[in-house]
């Protein structure tokens, strides 16, 4: 066994690793490589002026180091001989110009220095900005069940996380390429003195790049493995401490809890890292002492050579310096190399990411995308349908037929986990079915482009989001083309019974909503859902579908917005979620689910007649009331 590995199985030996998630082999490392030329396409992408400027201004600073030690040299063997010289014959003007060239070698080495260091940040921020530009552009086409997985939610993180290491890459491998070129032309000097030396120089750096690749491997391995539990960690900060959560926080008490599981997780990280840490420090002084030592042997024997009168004091000097310099770089770019190394290795998860494809999209090129029917002639028909999640074990939604004529007004019921909810994710797409399908005048919702097919479908869902935006934006979200069409904002408000929260509000529709932002006001959940429901007639959709918009609002609010929803939606298609039957009798028809099977359908006069599992729900509700 060698002394390298056996030196290697001892640090590996004590290290911990996390349950169940295995180090990465050096195959697996050297192959993160080959996400360099993609990074640096990107880099170039980013700002083609920078980037070249950046390596402009990089080439001509790899010079500098071997230039400035030669007119060290030059300045000293100078001095030397001028020394020897009869006084009368002294002049310093040779000594001075070569200082005057020193000079400007150094205050263009500085420039240079800071030209590089601008350039390096203007083209990181714009790099990190344009990544995350297309970090939000790409997660926006995914599909919305790959939201609901972990392991997405976990890549997702690891390519949001990296921005900023993104950067610091960039500048690493520019530097890398530059101290390489500075190495050469030190190199070049030291070969033709001693070929011996550079191999001494290998021996003395060597050691310590393989110790700096081998603990940079653990600490992505590490952190790698520890994705869940920072997103955990990072999740009960959140929750600690957030506007959104503090009443229920307060009132259950939670804090305690909360504040317990993020010390046990985050003391569990602390003590991994901290162990790693503390013997990266070790062996860390371990190996710069090897290095020194090389560093030592090496200018005794220079030493040496000038006393024995073989070099000049001038190439004593140019060699001493040649020497440290090249240690300097080769440590500098041996330990780059294992950082490079390590971050294109989070490089993978980036692209990973950007690799993950929707799967609901445009029929692919060439297959005909079918135009949305303008106007909708027979509806929308399910035919056997179903439904399951990702990583579900049972049926949301099974063996569903029946069908949603055009122009009808049909409301779902159903208790809780029925799946009412899951059939309307399945009209707007934003899942497929797992089985069977579902037609829109007799072509699968398939055939018919997503986008096209969302744009004609206006849904309210009974989560809306409460966006932190000024009300009338509020309204707009439904239609965001027209954030800047008041008069089409005013009228959705009245439609929705939300002009009279907004003229409540002292800026009216430029009043910022939510308590995030300053001057921000809140709104009650009666009113929250009036501004939501403004975004349904925001939309100029042929099939509007409201899951509970109606759950939040008192008894004269309701009737009065299903008054005007019959009237608004004159023509269109309309899908209705409600539990009060006050609302659903409204509908022309009534589709009844349970465990996410088709029960009935009919009219509520039909229903009540048939005295199946409709008219012994309504009669418990009305029973309620009496
Ligand atoms: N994202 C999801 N991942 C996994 N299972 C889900 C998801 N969303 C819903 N479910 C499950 O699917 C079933 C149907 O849920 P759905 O939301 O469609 O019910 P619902 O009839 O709308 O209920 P409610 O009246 O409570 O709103 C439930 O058993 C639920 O637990």
């Amino acid at each position: 066994m060698s002394f390298w590995t056996s030196l290697f199985q001892r640090i590996s030996a004590k290290r911990p690793r996390p349950e169940g998630k295995p180090a990465l082999t050096v195959r697996e490392r050297v192959s993160a490589l080959r996400n360099l030329p993609e990074f640096l396409r990107l880099i170039w992408q980013t700002s083609p002026s920078l980037t070249l400027g950046n390596v402009a201004l990089r080439l001509v600073r790899a010079g500098l180091p071997v230039a400035m030690l030669y007119v060290g040299q030059l300045i000293l063997d100078a001095v030397v001989s001028l020394s020897r010289l009869p006084a009368a014959e002294r002049t310093l003007t040779p000594v001075l110009e070569l200082l005057a060239l020193e000079f400007g070698l150094a205050i263009l080495s500085d420039a240079l220095g800071r030209g590089v260091a601008l350039l390096d940040s203007l083209l990181g921020d714009l790099f990190a900005n344009q990544t995350s530009v297309r970090l939000m552009q790409h997660a926006a086409e995914l599909d919305l069940d790959q939201f609901e997985d972990s392991a997405f939610y976990d890549k997702l993180e690891r390519a949001r996380r990296q921005t900023l290491s993104r950067t610091v890459l960039m500048a690493q491998v520019l530097s890398q390429a530059q101290d390489f070129i500075s190495m050469a032309f030190l190199a070049v000097g030291l070969a033709a003195f001693n070929p011996w030396l550079l191999l001494l120089l290998l021996v003395a750096v060597v050691p310590a790049f393989l110790g700096e690749s081998h603990f940079n491997e653990r600490s992505y391995s590490l952190v790698h493995g520890w994705t869940p539990e920072r997103r955990e960690l990072d999740y009960l900060r959140q929750t600690g401490a957030s506007d959104e959560t503090a009443k229920e926080v307060k009132i259950f008490g939670l804090s305690g809890f909360l504040i317990e599981r993020f010390r046990l997780l985050s003391d569990q990280f602390y003590q991994q890292n901290k162990s790693l840490v503390i013997r990266r420090a070790g062996w860390g002084t371990f190996f710069a002492a090897v290095g020194a030592a090389g560093y030592y042997g090496a200018y005794v024997y220079i030493i040496s050579q000038a006393a024995a009168g073989r070099i000049s004091v001038g190439q004593l000097t140019f060699l001493a310096g040649s020497f440290a310099r090249m240690r300097g770089l080769l440590e500098g770019i041996l330990s780059r190399f294992s950082s490079v190394a390590e971050g294109a290795l989070y490089l993978q998860d980036f692209f990973d990411f950007f690799h993950l494809q929707p799967r609901i999209r445009r029929p692919a090129e060439g297959a005909a995308v079918r135009p949305f029917p303008r106007p909708i002639r027979e509806g929308f028909t399910f035919e056997g349908v179903g439904f399951k999640y990702r990583n579900a074990q049972k049926w949301a939604l099974r063996n569903l037929s029946f069908q949603l004529r055009a122009g009808e007004k049909l409301a779902l019921v159903g208790e809780n986990g029925a799946g009412k909810t899951t059939l309307v994710k399945l009209l707007a797409r934003l899942y497929d079915p797992t089985e069977g399908r579902i037609l829109l005048d007799g072509h699968d919702l398939r055939e018919y482009d997503p986008a096209e097919l969302r744009q004609e479908i206006g849904v309210i869902f009974q989560d809306f989001v409460r966006f932190q935006l000024p009300a009338g934006q509020n309204l707009a979200v439904g239609r965001i083309e027209e954030k800047d069409n008041r008069p089409r904002i005013e009228q959705a408000a009245q439609q929705s019974l939300a002009d009279s929260v907004i003229s409540k509000l002292p800026q009216g529709y430029e009043q910022m909503i939510g308590r995030r932002f300053n001057g921000g006001v809140d709104l009650s959940g009666g009113e929250w859902q009036k501004i939501a429901l403004g975004r349904a007639y925001m939309r100029d959709a042929q099939l509007l579908i409201l899951d509970e918009p109606t759950a939040a609002l008192d008894a004269r609010a309701e009737y009065e917005v299903f008054q005007r929803f019959k009237d608004l939606t004159q023509g269109k298609t309309a899908v209705l979620i409600s539990h009060r039957f006050s609302t659903v009798r409204m509908a022309d028809r009534i589709l009844v689910i349970e465990h996410g099977q088709f029960v009935e359908i009919g009219s509520h006069p039909e229903l009540l007649a048939r005295g199946g599992r409709y008219a012994e729900l309504f009669r418990l509700q009305a029973a309620g009331y009496q």
